[in-house]
């Protein structure tokens, strides 16, 4: 296709999700609709980046115009904005990828948490960031000329947010991309040079390259020099300026760019190493968790910049996967300029650094855990994430252990391992943990009960992370960390608070007895428990599931069928409460009566009733019926 003579451009429609998200973004009264200057300059500035690392390989790229810079442009007459970049431009292909799609993995899953509610949507926006899409709020139509670096066609991408967009060829002189609004009625605003100098300095002062606001077009009043550009930025990397230099809002502002978030940073932390190997950090913990946090590809979110030069925002080296929240970027001349994605894998001097962040942000989050409460959003928002560390990074185990908090049985608040170890009764040796997917249903679980009347404090862990580090933590200091139900003996060893042991111990069924109940219950349960097992554990219920000692917990189990329905069943444990009157007058009648039914119709109802205290199905719920309505009967009439 030649540039002279232009196709008539295509017709194409918006991907469902782009319209979806612009209505919103349309319909909402946003309060600040400024916003969209920062999304169109924080694009150029990107796109600029981008080929200033493509033209390190292929330098031909910027020849003759090596000077990066984004222009704004006003025209009042035409009540137009252009936002100018020379930057890395597009194709028709990457017109219609970038501009008529979201790519982002997760899409389809966020865009089904939208409420209709505009209020609540804007604000998950928010996190989500609409980037180029925010600029429909001001403009009626938008038209985006672009060139490829590398590339002769130029192409115009148009639209009126209406959910569709046209693609045509175009021509442009020069590589780069000229995005130009028409402004609606009543954004007249955004004409004036005072105003956009204003949003610029608020929103955009960090960008590294200069934004120029471009000369009036109009001849100077009578009296006033002839106009001038205007760079309206301070166009150097945010990073690379000294701290004392930078004010809170500046940060705020860099964090919004490279986050692409609108939310404020909980946490910032800018250092420069010197020493053996430079390099400078700009980081933050952001203040709300990010939509995709849990995506399976745990992408990290850091950029890596080679003096000033931007190398990659999705560098795997450069932080373990466990700290993937962290947004911000990470600049050292002692990486080679040219170095590509691959050579990153194994560089000695990335692992370095690596090493040196993880450290800085392990103790930064140390001393920000003081605050309880603050920290507090900090663990609710990330700490699922950072404890997979404790399996992945066997050399800071014990620090991030000291970072976790826990809700445990001792109240609603958030407790360290180092408090609850200090709080262990005495003949305690370990620390226990419950898990499941509710704390306020853990409280009430038969599982703690002996725990609970001996005052021992019990975590109650519910982030399924937490089944798989368990495990492979096994101590914290000198105390094992264990399942409540693989405690056996060790409750009696443990002196409670009040409890009067010679007195439990005189009110259970005597041992006999209760051998003998075993037996008739596990003949009359058959494969339904591996079996069945007087507790120390028990207090006000009668039974209680568990796995086999060295089986996963139940909780892991149900969490691995949620997964996979073919999972196989691991043999459950029925434990029976010697203490407990129905307990205890089962165990007589077993003794009185070989092979009674009965007993064995009132086994299978307490394994249902396990089971249901557990959040699970009874198998046969029709037999469950039967059976409860036939002892509700005997129990009524006698
Ligand atoms: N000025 C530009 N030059 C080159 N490409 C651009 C430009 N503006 C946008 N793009 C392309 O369009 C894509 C979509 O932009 P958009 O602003 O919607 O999302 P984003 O920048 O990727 O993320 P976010 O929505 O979080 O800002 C960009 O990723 C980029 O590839």
């Amino acid at each position: 296709m030649s540039s002279t003579t232009p196709e008539a451009p295509e017709d194409l429609r918006f991907e469902a999700e782009v319209t979806r998200i612009l209505d919103i973004v349309v319909n909402a009264l946003y309060s600040e609709k400024e916003i969209f200057l920062r999304e169109l300059i924080s694009n150029a500035s990107d796109a600029c980046d981008r080929l200033r690392y493509q033209a390190l390989t292929e330098p031909h790229l910027t020849e003759g115009d090596a000077d990066f810079r984004v222009e704004l442009e006003i025209d009042k007459a035409a009540r137009t904005l252009t936002v100018r970049d020379n930057g890395i431009g597009m194709n028709r292909d990457d017109l219609i990828a970038n501009l008529g799609t979201i790519a982002r993995s997760g899409t389809g899953e966020f865009l089904k948490r939208l409420s209709g509610d505009s209020k609540a949507d804007i604000s998950l926006i928010g996190q989500f960031g609409v980037g180029f899409y925010s600029a429909f709020m001001v403009a009626g139509r938008i038209e985006v000329l672009t060139r490829k670096a590398g590339e002769d066609q130029a192409w115009q991408w148009a639209s009126q947010g209406d959910g569709r967009f046209t693609v045509g060829p175009a021509g442009k002189p020069a590589r780069g991309t000229e995005i130009t609004l028409h402004l609606k009625e009543g954004e007249d605003e955004f004409l004036e040079a005072q105003r956009l100098r204003h949003i610029v300095k608020t929103y955009s002062d960090h960008i590294a390259i200069p934004v120029v606001l471009k000369a009036a077009a109009e001849p100077p009043r009578e009296g006033e020099d002839a106009p001038t550009d205007e760079t309206l930025n301070t166009a150097s990397a945010l990073w690379t300026r000294p701290k004392s230099e930078i004010t809170e809002e500046q940060y705020k502002e860099f964090y919004h760019h490279v986050a692409h978030g609108f939310d404020d940073p909980w946490h910032t932390l800018h250092l420069k190493a010197e020493g053996a190997i430079e390099y400078t950090a700009l980081l933050f913990v952001p203040g709300t968790k990010p939509f995709d946090l849990f995506q399976p590809e745990r992408k990290p979110h850091v950029k890596l910049y080679v003096n000033r030069v931007f190398i990659t925002d999705d560098c795997e080296g450069l932080l373990p996967p466990y700290l993937r929240f962290m947004r911000g970027v990470v600049d050292s001349p002692d990486l080679p300029l040219n170095i590509s994605r691959e050579m990153l894998q194994n560089n000695p001097v990335l692992a370095k650094i690596r090493t040196g962040l993880v450290g800085r942000i392990l103790s930064d989050l140390k001393k920000r855990a003081e605050d309880k409460e603050a920290y507090a959003t900090f663990w609710a928002a990330f700490g699922a994430v950072l404890k997979e560390g404790l399996y992945e990074d066997f050399a800071k185990r014990d620090e991030i252990l000291d970072l976790c908090r826990f809700r445990t049985t001792n109240g609603s608040g958030l407790a360290s391992l180092a408090e609850v170890a200090g709080r262990l009764k005495e003949g305690q040796k370990a620390i226990y943990y419950l898990t499941g997917d509710d704390p306020e249903a853990l409280m009430q679980s038969p599982q703690i009960e002996g725990f609970k009347a001996k005052g021992i404090e019990v975590l109650l862990l519910t982030d399924p992370i937490d089944e798989f580090w368990v495990s492979s933590v096994g101590t914290y200091k000198e105390h094992p960390i264990k399942s409540v139900a693989q405690a056996g003996k060790d409750l009696s060893e443990i002196k409670g608070e009040a409890a009067d042991e010679a007195e439990e111990k005189a009110e259970e069924a005597p041992e006999d007895k209760i051998a003998g109940l075993i037996g008739v219950m596990k003949t009359a349960l058959g494969e339904a428990v591996k079996e069945v097992r007087a507790s120390e554990r028990l207090r006000e219920s009668p039974v209680c599931l568990s796995s086999d000692m060295d089986g996963m917990s139940l909780h892991l189990q149900r969490l691995l069928k949620a997964h996979n329905a073919d999972a196989p069943e691991t043999p459950r444990v029925l434990e029976i409460n010697p203490r407990h009157p129905i307990i205890k007058a089962l165990a007589e009648r077993a003794e009185a009566t070989a092979n009674d039914a009965e007993v064995g119709e009132v086994a299978h109802l307490l394994l249902d009733q396990a089971r249901i205290v557990e959040g699970e199905a009874v198998p046969d719920p029709a037999a469950f019926a039967r059976r409860l309505s036939k002892a509700l009967e005997q129990g009524l009439l006698g």
